[in-house]
């Protein structure tokens, strides 16, 4: 279904991705991982045709999607809808809209304008709020929700689309390590009952290993390592990061840290 052949982007006389090519043939949840600058966000933003590309294909049940101009490049972006680190929603304005901006490409200026949506998409937007669970927000201004809800309002926006595949570029890094798992399991949810393959750039392994079917390491633009999670062991790890022996895998890890948490030392102290 997704074919990805020799993909490369430079910029200046460096290439940001380099040739890297892997076919998804399932809609799996297919993980990124690799050290800062190694080419992660570039490589999803071509996906999506946010960035061009430089040479290399991506196919798409065989047809190249880097080949497609004005309509349909725009069909193809709600065919693959994706979300960002710091969620990009409209701050002062309510949640229900942010998630009907998802369909915004479809509508007439001029009922944008207004704030005018047809009944059957502010029910389908609130349909979706609440199977995400946060339908009693949707009066709210975004910015009065927490990240892990902002987070939660940008998927539901994306699930507007109704595409076929969800780019998560590091969707949990402004997260606390509780929002991030809720944010994650809303996704893993996602790709299984709904069949949406998700592709998400993660800067920790344990998510990584938890979540993902599938694990593609990127160093300096190229793909160094794509396997199963049970494949990426530390020695895999440190070529993907590039470390020393020093490397410690703690470091690239955002597992809620029950034994120093604040409530259950407090627990602690109640208790003795
Ligand atoms: N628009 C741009 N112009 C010039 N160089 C760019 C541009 N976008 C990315 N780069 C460079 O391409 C390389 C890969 O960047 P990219 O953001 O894709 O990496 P990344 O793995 O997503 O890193 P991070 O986790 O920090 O976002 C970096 O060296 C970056 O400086």
């Amino acid at each position: 279904m997704l074919d990805v052949r020799n993909l490369t982007r430079i910029f200046g006389t460096r290439a940001a991705v380099d040739h890297v090519s892997f076919a998804v043939d399932r809609p799996a949840f297919v993980g990124i991982i690799g050290r800062s600058g190694a080419g992660k966000s570039t490589l999803l933003r071509m996906m999506n045709r946010l960035t061009d590309a430089s040479s290399g294909q991506i196919l798409v049940d065989g047809q190249d999607v880097l080949a497609l101009r004005g309509a349909d490049r725009r069909q193809w972006q709600g065919n693959c809808a994706m979300i960002f680190q710091q969620f990009n929603l409209v701050p002062r304005m309510d949640v229900a809209s942010n998630v009907l901006h998802g369909i915004l490409s479809r509508r007439s200026t001029l009922a944008t304008m207004f704030n005018l949506w047809p009944r059957a998409d502010i029910l389908k937007a609130l349909e979706i709020l609440d199977r995400l669970g946060i339908a009693e927000q949707a009066p709210k201004r975004a910015e009065a929700l927490s990240g892990g809800q902002q987070q939660r309002v940008a998927i539901a926006r994306a699930l507007m689309q109704d595409p076929r595949i969800i780019l998560a570029d590091e969707p949990i890094a402004s997260l606390d390590p509780m929002n991030a798992q809720v944010v994650m399991d809303t996704l893993k949810r996602i790709n299984v009952e709904d069949g949406r393959m998700v592709i998400a750039n993660l800067h920790t392994l344990d998510t990584a290993r938890r979540y993902c079917d599938r694990v593609i390491g990127m160093r300096d633009g190229r793909v160094v390592f794509d396997g199963t999670p049970d494949q990426l062991s530390t020695g895999v790890a440190r070529d993907i990061y590039g470390a020393d022996a020093s490397f410690n895998e703690s470091a690239t890890s955002t597992a809620i840290p029950t034994e120093t948490a604040p409530d259950r030392a407090y627990a602690d102290r109640m208790l003795s």
